[in-house]
């Protein structure tokens, strides 16, 4: 979304979201939609008067990772405080509100990040109305607002943070110090409401319908008369993408399956029967196995594996497109997860995900990307809303470099038989417990260290196999899932029982942050 140039959408209200560099801040402007109102996170740099050409109902400052007072930190144009439009800052938006305007921001005595407990001190306090006075947030802040600026009140405090909350309700100005956009923070959907309907006044009659409508427009638009080939993997986010491009062009479009070698156990086969003949859609599966086992062979950085992974992918898409005559467009379920965690001018890299930061740089494709701003549970949303069947709609995440990250190090067809083996039977026995919609994602991780072991009388010197087991919303935090001991013990005796080469089962306790889902 949200790149519809030649769409109309002036008949909906907007909030624009200015980025400041958060993780979280396409989080908030998904929050907004969820409202019901269209939102949509802009550049830092855009001047006052391109912002009011947008017309929005309001404006909000994202958080970030600098300090406001520093030299080079990122700064809004201060004309935007003279449009007379609503505005609230988020975390560093609500210090670089202070700061910009007469207020005063240091660093902090004591850092706040995770849980925290606020007290609302004002009983005019326009953004905590309908919520309680004492009420749990999300914090994640070094610096602090220490003097509010004038025409400003402070109304919530924290132990650690006295101006957690400020408003200049003449002006229509808030912040908040704590993120109001992440699920952990108690009331946070309550007082993003009240900005939009009560401050803003915006109406609330953006849905998911229109999204679809508009893509299908756009991608029309876009494509023309031209041919669109696309990555079909048989996971969510490429199967919704398959439905929408097939709706807005028919016969344009052509899907390629590749089978890098790998792919789960059977997989190849069971993408093949979901969806061939399946949604209109013309599939044609690659045997690449060879070309990507080659290519990684020897090399052990995780993202120089990620980058050749992504670059074969494309390497099989220009043969194939060559094959096919006059494809300009390549098209990819990206979500925006896998756009952020891969850096962007503001955010930092986390990791190199295959279809973004690991495409090659001369890259001759134009690429259509209908879900890249976009989360997973929204992905899902739209699926549902296309009729697609629940078992593809729900089918748990699988990323594009495949086991070729869940093998740590270099990948070798002895490891990869390992993981393999293992995460099949890892999911038998979560289906056998009907655990596979309770557990978000789940997968064996090879991490290439031997240990001693006991088995027959003798001695065994084996590989370890790790449980990854996690349960998100959408894919941005996770928290490890609580499989019950029974099941991780079938699992554990038949790993070790039925996978030559592995003497010894550990499960991944730690949530996103501070590890991330994948090992790799
Ligand atoms: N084996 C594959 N063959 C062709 N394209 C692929 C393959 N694996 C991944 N891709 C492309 O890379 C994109 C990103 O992969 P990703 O795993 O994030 O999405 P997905 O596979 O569509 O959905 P899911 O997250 O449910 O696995 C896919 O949407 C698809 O366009
Ligand atoms: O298509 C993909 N290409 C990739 O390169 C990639 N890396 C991670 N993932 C999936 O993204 C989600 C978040 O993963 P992480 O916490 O490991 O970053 C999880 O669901 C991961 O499985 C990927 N998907
Ligand atoms: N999450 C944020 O926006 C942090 C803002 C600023 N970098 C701080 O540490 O206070
Ligand atoms: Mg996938």
């Amino acid at each position: 979304m949200y790149d519809l140039a030649n769409v109309d959408l002036s008949s909906f209200d907007k909030i624009l979201v200015l980025d400041f560099g958060s993780q979280y801040n396409q989080l908030i402007t998904r929050r907004i939609r969820d409202l019901g109102v269209y939102s949509e996170l802009k550049s830092h740099k855009l001047s006052a008067n391109e912002i009011k050409e947008m017309n929005p109902k309001g404006i909000i400052f994202s958080g970030g990772p600098n300090s406001v007072y520093e030299e080079g930190a990122l700064r809004v144009d201060p004309d935007v405080f003279k449009l007379g439009i609503p505005i609230l800052g988020i975390c560093y938006g609500m210090q670089l509100m202070a700061f910009t305007l007469d207020g005063k921001v240091e660093k902090a005595d004591n850092s706040e990040y995770g849980h925290a407990d606020i007290e609302v001190t004002s009983n005019d306090a326009v953004l905590f109305e309908n919520t309680p006075r004492k009420q749990t947030v999300w914090m994640s802040h070094g610096d602090l607002v220490t003097d509010v600026p004038s025409g400003f009140e402070n109304v919530a405090t924290s132990e650690d943070c006295p101006i957690s909350a400020m408003q200049d309700v003449n002006r229509n100005f808030y912040g908040i110090q704590f993120h109001a956009e992440v699920r952990n923070t108690q009331f946070g959907n309550e007082i993003l409401k009240n900005f939009a309907f009560n401050v803003c006044h915006a109406k609330a009659n953006w849905t998911m319908n229109d999204f679809i409508d508009l893509q299908i427009q756009h991608i029309r638009e876009t494509v023309g008369d031209k041919k669109v080939l696309l990555g079909l993997s048989g996971g969510v986010d490429s199967s919704v993408v398959g439905v929408l491009l097939h709706k807005a062009i028919g016969k344009q479009l052509t899907s390629i399956f590749v089978d890098h070698g790998l792919l789960r156990k059977n997989e190849a086969q069971q993408v093949m029967d979901s969806l061939v003949g399946k949604f209109g859609l013309n599939i044609i599966k690659v045997d690449a196995q060879e070309r990507f086992l080659s290519k990684l062979k020897g090399v052990t950085d995780p993202e120089k594996k990620r980058k050749i992974i992504g670059n074969e992918f494309i390497q099989v898409f220009n043969d194939e497109a060559r094959k096919l005559n006059g494809i300009e467009f390549l098209a990819q379920g990206t979500l925006y997860t896998d756009v952020v965690e891969s850096g962007t001018d503001t955010a930092q890299t986390i990791k190199s995900h295959h279809n973004v930061g690991g495409l090659p740089e001369d890259m001759k494709f134009k690429l259509i990307e209908p879900l890249n701003k976009l989360f997973k549970d929204e992905a899902r949303e739209i699926g549902e809303k296309l009729g697609m069947p629940e078992s593809l709609v729900w089918r748990q995440p699988f990323p594009g470099p495949g086991l070729g990250i869940r093998v740590l190090g270099e990948v070798t067809p002895d490891k990869l038989r390992i993981v393999r083996d293992s995460d099949f039977i890892l999911r038998d026995e979560i289906a056998k417990a009907g655990l596979q919609r309770k557990v978000w994602q789940y997968f064996t991780v090879l991490p290439g260290f031997k240990s001693v072991g006991v088995m027959g009388d003798g001695r065994t010197y084996d590989y370890t196999v790790a449980i990854r087991a996690v349960n998100s919303v959408d894919g941005m935090t996770a928290d490890f899932a609580r499989l019950p001991w029974d099941v991780l013990q079938k699992i554990s005796t038949r790993i070790v029982n039925e996978v030559d080469g592995v003497n010894r089962i550990v499960y991944d306790v730690t949530s996103k942050p501070p590890s991330t889902i994948e090992w790799e």
